[in-house]
């Protein structure tokens, strides 16, 4: 299909990830540019002027960082480890030249997203920096990933936090146009496919590596990421960051690249995850009031609609949310069963004095809750 007939594609979004690959930072293979940024940030900006919200994650600490250290055309990795050392602080502040509203960093390893604590705390400082119109940008903590710490990749990385993030959508931003049936740079006559119903066998197999000096993973890692989010109910778009012409395609809710749709919706997804995935350990039994707030009102729980708890679980746990004895809901408490006891039936303000730290607010943020 040709790249005129892709843009007819349309595509809605609320919430999305946008994963930046290392030559859109880096087109020399060293340092950082905001050459190919620009119209990616104007995207950003028109976005979020219309309520959207956005993450972004950024590759490219190695790449910053590679002039600053006098090492051999293929370093080892811990030369790559101390390049990102100094990269990220480099890419970081090329970043924040390009936007008028403050950018946060967050680093992650995949132990910390395995971590049920380190988890939460990521998904609620996510949540808190969008609340506060604050733009999150997410990298591997490559100075301290060890390989069985390591997402190795950061488009699987993408996958993860468009999850973690709870967005709908994740836009993976490279230099090709997209999925082609064959890899462009060695076949030109290969063709861009604009939409992938489901990312088959057949799907993976026209994935080859990566073509560039900075680049990882190539398509493959591409296609395990859409893979990942479209079984999420996350639907996830490849398209070329060096042209701004995607920018402006997308801005229009058009589609300049190749569409994944997700596999299901993402409550659905959500559903199934907290049904299937996780077993609940206790139940939280609420009162009337909390009830109303849940089912009408799509809100969150809180402890001042919470009246009993049953069994023991940990924070970051999935419980059965219950109104006389109905199951209404599932989701994640934020607390655990011995402090959910402590706190049921009080005000946000009394949570602090009693339970000696300032914590949650929310027993499950109406994000990690699904009703029955
Ligand atoms: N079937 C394919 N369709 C498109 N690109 C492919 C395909 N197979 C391999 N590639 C290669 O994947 C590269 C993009 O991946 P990569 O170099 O890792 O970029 P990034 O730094 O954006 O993650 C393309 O430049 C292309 O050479
Ligand atoms: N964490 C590494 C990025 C690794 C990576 O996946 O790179 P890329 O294939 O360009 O997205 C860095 O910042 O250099």
């Amino acid at each position: 299909m040709s790249q005129a007939e892709a843009v007819v594609t349309k595509f809605n979004w609320q919430r999305a990830v946008i994963k930046v690959g290392s030559a859109l930072i880096a087109p020399d293979g060293a340092g950082c540019r905001t050459e190919y940024l620009l119209a990616l940030a104007q995207f950003i900006n028109a976005s979020r002027r219309q309520g959207k919200e956005l993450v972004l994650v950024s590759s490219g600490a190695v790449a910053a960082g590679r002039n600053a250290m006098s090492a051999e055309q293929k370093p080892t990795l811990a030369q790559k480890q101390a390049m990102a050392a100094v990269g990220q602080t480099r890419m970081m502040a090329n970043w924040a030249r390009l936007f008028d509203f403050p950018t946060a960093q967050i680093l992650l390893t995949h132990g910390d997203i395995r971590d049920r604590d380190r988890y939460l705390n990521i998904k609620s400082t996510i949540r808190e920096l969008l609340a506060h119109q604050i733009l999150p940008i997410v990298n591997e903590n490559d100075s301290v990933a060890t390989e069985e710490l390591k997402f190795g990749d950061n488009d699987n990385l993408g996958a993860l936090v468009a999850l973690v993030a709870d967005a709908d959508t994740l836009i993976i931003c490279t230099d090709v146009d997209g999925l082609y049936d064959a890899d462009p740079r060695s076949n030109p006559q290969a063709r861009l496919l604009t939409s992938v119903e489901s990312v088959s066998k057949e799907i993976m197999a026209l994935a080859g590596g990566s073509g560039s000096s900075v680049g990882t993973g190539g398509m493959q890692t591409k296609l395990q990421a859409a893979q990942k989010a479209s079984a999420n109910g996350i639907q996830t778009l490849i398209v070329n960051g060096y042209k701004a012409a995607s920018f402006d395609a997308l801005s229009k809710g058009l589609v300049p690249g190749t569409l994944f749709s997700p596999a299901l919706s993402r409550s659905g997804a959500k559903k199934q995850w907290l049904r299937h995935s996780l077993k609940a350990k206790g139940k939280i039994h609420i009162d009337a009031g909390a009830k109303q707030a849940l089912v009408q009102r799509g809100a969150s729980l809180l402890p001042v609609g919470v009246s009993s708890v049953e069994g023991q679980f940990a924070a970051g746990d999935a419980v059965e949310v219950c109104f006389e004895n109905d199951l209404l809901a599932i989701g994640l408490s934020l607390f655990s069963a011995s402090e959910l006891s402590k706190i049921k039936g009080l005000q946000s303000q009394q949570l602090e004095t009693v339970l000696g730290y300032a914590g949650h607010e929310e027993v499950v943020h109406r994000d990690d809750l699904v009703l029955l």
